[in-house]
């Protein structure tokens, strides 16, 4: 019998590595002396030790030509929130998902580790401290949302210790960072619209903002803890900043060091909901004869005037996770990455 060549533990894949996480765990893996093949539908940057696979990842033979000798599998590729393109996420987040599974399989790799999100738990309304055990959202706020739980459990469904293929899903939650290309030029762009001058709600809502190094540290940590006897595989972990901060502080200490004025006259949450569904009616109305973007989206009202922090007690346990980079850090290192967003500039 023909014997399989054991690909090298520190060759992996990360599919997704060109976009804004992505790119961070590239740089981190290969910092590490891993070797990385990066596949994605775009290329958005060179680096030295990197191998780049363009494809849609929906292509099983386009996917197995970047998993060649591969035993480690980085997934976080998905369309963006904001697209809200039903089918799109369905055949990305569901049908390409399946697809990557069966890739890896086909082709030896040993594990899979999948970038989920804490808002798989989440349907508008307060969650404070929320653990792994809380269940999928019944009605998830969005299709993004409903095809990420769907993800999930694709692949924590697949792991299977006998046969030697582990699988397990970090959950972040509000990834910020140096190159994000949401959070703060959304923010910029709604303070530049004089947009920003508002509070939903009484202000004191807690939500977890997670600077990017910390999350592709829990990644990592997942990888190389991963083995058949350990307690993770087929698990999720919720890995955050483990600081909790009322949503408008953070917006406002983002708005200030990039020179913008702070949010600072109360409206109520159920108007602005309110408010927020009727226009949404409006554009879905309106759709067949022209395309509006509103920045207040009914998602975005509830990400910005509820509750939703999360516990990483669990990954604290089992993966040995501390946060790298405090939130006050990781605030100044986001905003200092941002001239060209500077009030001004
Ligand atoms: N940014 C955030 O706050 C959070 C993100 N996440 C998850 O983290 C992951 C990474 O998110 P970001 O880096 O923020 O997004 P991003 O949009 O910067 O990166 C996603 C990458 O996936 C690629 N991609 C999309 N469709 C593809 C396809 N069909 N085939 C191959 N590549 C494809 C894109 O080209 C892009 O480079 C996603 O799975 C997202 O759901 C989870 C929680 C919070
Ligand atoms: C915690 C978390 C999941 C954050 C990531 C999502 C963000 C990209 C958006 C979520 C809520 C958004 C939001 C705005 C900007 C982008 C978000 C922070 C506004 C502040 C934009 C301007 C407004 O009119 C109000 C919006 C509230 C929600």
């Amino acid at each position: 019998m023909a014997t399989r060549i054991r690909p090298s533990s520190k060759r992996c894949a990360v599919i997704g590595g060109s976009g804004f996480l992505g790119r961070h765990l590239v740089e981190k893996l290969v910092d590490r002396g891993y070797s990385v093949s990066v596949f994605d539908i775009r290329q958005s940057y060179e680096l030295p030790g990197v191998s780049f696979h363009q494809g849609d990842l929906c292509d099983k033979q386009a996917l197995l030509s970047a998993l060649e000798d591969v035993s480690l599998v980085f997934h976080c590729a998905s369309p963006a929130p904001a697209s809200d393109d039903r089918l799109l996420f369905e055949r990305v987040n569901i049908k390409g998902t399946q697809t990557v599974i069966q890739a890896c399989i086909d082709a030896g790799v040993q594990k899979l580790v999948l970038t989920s999100s804490a808002s798989v738990v989440f349907e508008g309304t307060d969650v404070k401290n929320g653990k792994e055990d809380l269940p999928y959202a019944k009605r998830p706020i969005d299709y993004y949302t409903q095809t990420k739980i769907e993800q999930e459990k694709l692949v924590l469904k697949a792991c299977d210790q006998q046969k030697g293929f582990l699988t397990v899903a970090i959950r972040p939650h509000g990834i910020f960072g140096p190159r994000d290309p949401q959070l703060v030029p959304t923010l910029v762009d709604a303070a530049r619209q004089g947009k920003m001058k508002f509070i939903i709600g009484d202000g004191t809502n807690l939500v977890d903002f997670t600077y990017v190094e910390n999350v592709v540290h829990g990644h990592i940590l997942a990888a190389e803890c991963l083995r058949a006897d350990s307690p993770i595989c087929g698990k999720p972990y919720h890995i955050t900043n483990d600081e909790p901060v009322r949503f408008w502080d953070f917006m406002s200490e983002i708005l200030v060091g990039l020179g913008y004025a702070a949010p600072r006259f109360h409206l109520p949450y159920g108007l602005v909901y309110g408010i927020a569904l009727l226009l949404w009616l409006l554009t879905w109305i309106l759709r067949p004869f022209m395309s509006f973007k509103p920045t207040f989206t009914p998602m975005r009202v509830a990400l910005a005037g509820t509750y939703h922090y999360y516990s990483c007690e669990r990954a604290k346990e089992h993966l040995g996770y501390k946060p790298v980079v405090s939130l006050k850090e990781g605030i100044k290192r986001t905003v200092e990455s941002y001239p060209q967003l500077r009030r001004g500039a």
